[in-house]
């Protein structure tokens, strides 16, 4: 039995295709059913449905032999015993630093002040303004990012953005992008080697199917 975790929504939906190059077709709609665990036509491959930030945790325990996950999550999971072989190009985004229209990032950098963050995304924020020296006490938050700034929480945020609409609804502004998001396919060591063959299968079909691997 090969187990792959994958996250409902975005995850889910822009691997399908993939799986499709796979020959796998998933049997049930995770948006209707509350089934946690889904058959696929093949009698050998499951898929598993968990929170975004946990599919690293899955596979890294073996809950789950192959999963999908965004390079956000990976980085603040820190990616410990996974096999990261490809870069499907999925659910691509990037990670930005954003303030309000009010606040003078740029000056505030300038002169050395210290600033308040607000992130989802704490090691990458940590890791970001080490690199360049800045100052930042940094606050954790679970989700709605954009809030801390417009209630005097937080100087700027860390998130991602895709078309900007979020930041935008929130008179925010970016002001320095940190880097690029996709999803990638990370696979279990000890399934990689138990299983060799039908995860090598699923790998090539992914490879196959990715535009980078097209062009
Ligand atoms: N607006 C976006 N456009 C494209 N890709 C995105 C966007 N937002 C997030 N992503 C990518 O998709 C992944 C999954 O995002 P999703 O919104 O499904 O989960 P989440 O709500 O962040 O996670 P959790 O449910 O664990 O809090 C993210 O880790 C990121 O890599
Ligand atoms: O630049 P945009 O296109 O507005 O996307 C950015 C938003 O998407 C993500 O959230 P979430 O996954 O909750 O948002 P979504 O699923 O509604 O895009 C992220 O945390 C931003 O809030």
């Amino acid at each position: 039995m090969i187990t792959l975790a994958l996250s409902k929504g975005r995850i889910f939906d822009e691997t399908l295709p993939l799986l499709a190059a796979a020959g796998i077709e998933v049997l049930e709609d995770p948006e209707k059913s509350r089934k946690l665990i889904l058959p696929t036509n093949q009698p050998h491959v499951r898929v598993v449905l968990v929170r975004a930030t946990d599919v690293p945790t899955y596979v890294e325990y073996g809950g789950a032999d192959i999963g999908v996950t965004g390079k956000d999550v990976l980085l603040e999971h820190g990616g410990a015993g996974l096999y990261q072989p490809l870069d499907l190009q999925i659910a691509k985004c990037h990670m930005a630093v954003a303030a309000p229209t009010g606040f003078d990032y740029a000056r505030a950098i300038r002169q050395g002040s210290r600033i308040t963050v607000a992130t989802k995304y704490t090691h990458i924020a940590r890791q970001f303004f080490a690199e360049k020296g800045v100052h930042v006490d940094l606050i954790k938050l679970y989700g709605s990012m954009e809030l801390a700034p417009l209630t005097g929480m937080a100087d700027a945020i860390v998130d991602l953005v895709s078309t900007g609409k979020t930041l935008k609804a929130n008179d925010l502004v970016e002001v320095e992008h940190i880097m690029d998001i996709s999803s990638q396919l990370v696979v279990n060591q000890a399934a990689l080697k138990l299983k060799t063959a039908p995860i090598r299968r699923i790998i090539d079909a992914f490879t196959q199917a990715t535009p980078a691997a097209a062009a």
